[in-house]
């Protein structure tokens, strides 16, 4: 039976400034952005996990679509990596915490080659979009990296999740416990309400959202907002579940026309928020 999400469940272990800290304190999350026509989800993402706390967010680019993602980003940082190779030696910093890939990623030999390399480095990862529909032809090989690294947040939409999964079906809250069990991963099935199903058997419905997130790129600031929350500690489960009551509570305060650049402005009056008036 799953519980209803609400910031008492996960509160306590919500990331929050220490008087005395600085930015490396707070975590370092990597975004992997796509090749130059395809950038705008990495970015969505990337501004979304330094909204939410990350004290340093990097979009990782391809060379060729430096000078794209430069035109676009201020706090956030930006650099240049060509294969998976140069982005197996950034990781090699354990001052990078998280690592979050799929928006607008594309399908490439160099973007599938570079996932895995996420997949074989220690820190927290998110997955989502082309991540995922990537390993759909195999997916037994994907789970069993997934399983072996342990500290990854799948985030498929109904979409990505048949590719992924195709021999599940029935209720969605079953599939996405299912699913978390068969790949080793936290998993939130997105949609009009989000399912967050841990591989141990943990699951949290979300109903606070609304449907005017339904909107390009919506679901890309999502994986930025649980990239953010993990890379300044929050375990994978807990952080899909903040990430997800946050995202819907900054949709609901952006209300109608809301267009995914505004859930920027959204999260701030979210988190604003909670800080005032902290669950009990
Ligand atoms: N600004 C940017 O840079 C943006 C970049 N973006 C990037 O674009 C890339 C493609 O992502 P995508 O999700 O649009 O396409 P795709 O993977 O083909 O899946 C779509 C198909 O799945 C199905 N479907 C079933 N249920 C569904 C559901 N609940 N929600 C959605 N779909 C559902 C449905 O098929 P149908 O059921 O109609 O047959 C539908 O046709 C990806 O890299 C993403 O990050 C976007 O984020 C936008 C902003
Ligand atoms: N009808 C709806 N009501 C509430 N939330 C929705 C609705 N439709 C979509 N969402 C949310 O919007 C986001 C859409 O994500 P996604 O489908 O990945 O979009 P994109 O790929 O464009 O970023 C998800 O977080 C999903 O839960």
């Amino acid at each position: 039976m799953a519980a209803i999400n609400s910031p008492s469940l996960w509160w306590k272990a919500f990331p929050k400034p220490s008087d005395d800290g600085h930015k490396y304190d707070r975590g370092h999350a990597l975004v992997l952005s796509g090749g130059a026509a395809q950038t705008g989800g990495a970015r969505l993402a990337a501004q979304a996990a330094l909204r939410v706390g990350a004290g340093l967010v990097t979009v990782m680019s391809p060379p060729s679509a430096v000078i794209v993602n430069a035109s676009h980003l201020t706090a956030v940082m930006l650099r240049a990596v060509a294969d998976a190779d140069e982005l197996a030696a950034v990781m090699d910093d354990q001052r990078i915490t998280c690592a979050i890939a799929g928006p607008a990623l594309g399908f490439s030999k160099t973007a599938r080659a570079k996932v895995d390399a996420l997949l074989r480095c220690r820190q927290k990862l998110v997955l989502d979009a082309d991540a995922l529909t990537m390993h759909a032809e195999a997916s037994d090989a994907f789970f069993s990296k997934l399983g072996s690294h342990g500290l990854a947040v799948l985030t498929p939409h109904e979409g990505e999740f048949k590719r992924l999964f195709p021999d599940l079906d029935g209720p969605r809250e079953a599939r996405a416990a299912h699913a978390a069990k068969r790949s080793g991963a936290v998993v939130t099935l997105k949609g009009a309400e989000t399912i967050v199903a841990s591989p141990k058997g943990s699951i949290v419905r979300n109903e606070h959202a609304t449907p005017w997130l339904a909107t390009a790129g919506s679901g890309d600031v999502l994986a930025g907002v649980i990239g953010g929350l993990m890379a300044q500690g929050m375990e994978p489960f807990d952080a899909a579940c903040a990430g997800v009551w946050l995202h819907g509570d900054a949709g609901r305060r952006c209300g109608p026309a809301l267009i995914s650049e505004d859930l920027d402005a959204g999260l701030r009056r979210s988190l604003a928020a909670l800080f005032e008036t902290p669950p009990t």
